[in-house]
């Protein structure tokens, strides 16, 4: 789909030229399954360097989860048949003075040393595998941390650099996307399997939203890494400066997944399924192939109020559509290969799921 098309459709597309599009992805993307991963999520610390306006995952207070909360809640989500351990936590943790003092205290210098030693541990002791998304890290953290990651991510959230100056970003250095396009680029190099996506009804134009996507599908073109990309619905926080923003309508989101099919090609496409909890299955309509991590025990920390579906339910929502529910790794199938992992990532899972399947 060309850009001017898409942002023409996106701005006065209507029901006929979304049953349009719709006829053509079908057509086009064969799919059976729609994929889901089950995981943990660990917010290792709230406290962060940037005041994104929507947050409410963000907390002033200094505070870092200790090793043995942090190994409790693995070991938990390994017996309940957990696969994935996201750690997404703020950015730039050890900027603050007390949580550094903190990692001092355990034997650290920075907050990765220690976010190493614990997915280390993860991948020695559970048979879960690591995600992390924390926010920007350099060529050299990700090089370090590809060792004992099985995937990573981070949100583009949206390619413009005027949202640097509305209520949204202004007081988030990190989400400057020069430097997020930056990062992405460098998980292609170090070829990363990698988690990325747009954050949808943070004050963006649709030619915005089409520019995020075709920046996505760039940097894909040239390194072939990106194993999805996550379209999230922004959803209005009490307490945060958006508290009074609208969240985008469902007819809204619809257009956006029909463009990114249509943009990404075979680049699967993510709705968090505890966001969408009445539209998510007619979205499977437009192409999305993915529900995301869902927990069976901890809650959606960035999203607190929204409850993870069971997966029985979402086992309905699925074949109610003719399509099959498939759990995955943290990783995709197609990047489950010596060059997308490191060895240690690669043998935990052949040794562990090589001839095992996962329901
Ligand atoms: O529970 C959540 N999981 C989030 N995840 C987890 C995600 O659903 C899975 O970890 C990945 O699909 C890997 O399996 C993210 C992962 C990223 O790399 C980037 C952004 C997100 C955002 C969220 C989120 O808001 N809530
Ligand atoms: C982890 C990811 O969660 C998203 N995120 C942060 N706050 C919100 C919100 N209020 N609504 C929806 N998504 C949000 C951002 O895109 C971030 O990168
Ligand atoms: N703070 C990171 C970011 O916004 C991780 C997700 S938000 C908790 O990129
Ligand atoms: S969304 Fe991430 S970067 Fe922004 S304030 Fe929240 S934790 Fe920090």
């Amino acid at each position: 789909m060309k850009r001017d098309e898409a942002i023409e459709f996106l701005k006065y597309g209507d029901y006929k030229d979304i049953v349009y599009y719709i006829n053509i992805i079908n057509e086009k993307f064969e799919r059976e399954y729609i994929t889901y991963s089950k995981n943990v999520f660990i917010p290792l610390s709230k406290w962060c360097r940037n005041r994104c306006g929507y947050c409410i995952f963000r907390e002033d207070i200094p505070h870092l989860m200790k090793p043995s909360e942090v190994k409790e809640i693995l070991l938990k989500g390994d017996k309940l048949g957990c696969r994935e351990a996201l750690f997404t936590f703020g950015e730039k943790v050890d900027e603050n003075k007390e949580i550094k003092k903190v990692l001092n205290s355990l034997g650290y210098n920075n907050v990765l040393e220690y976010l190493y030693d614990l997915e280390q541990w993860c991948l020695s002791n559970t048979s879960l595998l690591p995600h992390t998304n924390c926010g920007l890290l350099s060529y050299d953290e990700m090089k370090m941390l590809r060792e004992v990651n099985a995937s990573m991510g981070l949100m583009l959230e949206n390619v413009s650099e005027r949202l640097m100056k509305t209520v949204a970003h202004k007081n988030s250095p990190g989400k400057d996307p020069k430097k997020r396009i930056e990062m992405i680029e460098n998980a292609g190099k170090l070829k990363i399997p990698f988690t990325t996506g747009l954050l949808i009804g943070i004050g963006e134009t649709e030619e915005e939203i089409v520019d995020s996507l075709l920046k996505i599908k760039e940097l894909h073109d040239k390194y072939g890494h990106i194993q999805e990309v996550i379209i999230q619905n922004f959803k209005p926080k009490k307490g945060t400066p958006m508290e009074n923003y609208k969240e985008p309508s469902p007819i809204k989101m619809l257009k956006v997944i029909i463009v990114a099919r249509l943009i990404l090609d075979n680049t699967s496409i993510q709705i968090p399924p505890n966001l969408n909890r009445e539209t998510g299955q007619l979205f499977l309509l437009a192409g999305v192939d993915d529900w995301g991590g869902v927990s069976p025990i901890t809650k959606d920390y960035v999203n607190p109020e929204a409850e993870w579906p069971e997966i029985k339910k979402l086992r309905e929502m699925t074949e109610e559509l003719g399509l099959k529910l498939k759990m995955r790794l943290p990783v995709y199938d197609k990047y489950i290969s010596e060059k997308w992992l490191s060895e240690r990532v690669y043998k935990k899972i052949v040794g562990e799921y090589g001839n095992k399947k996962l329901s």
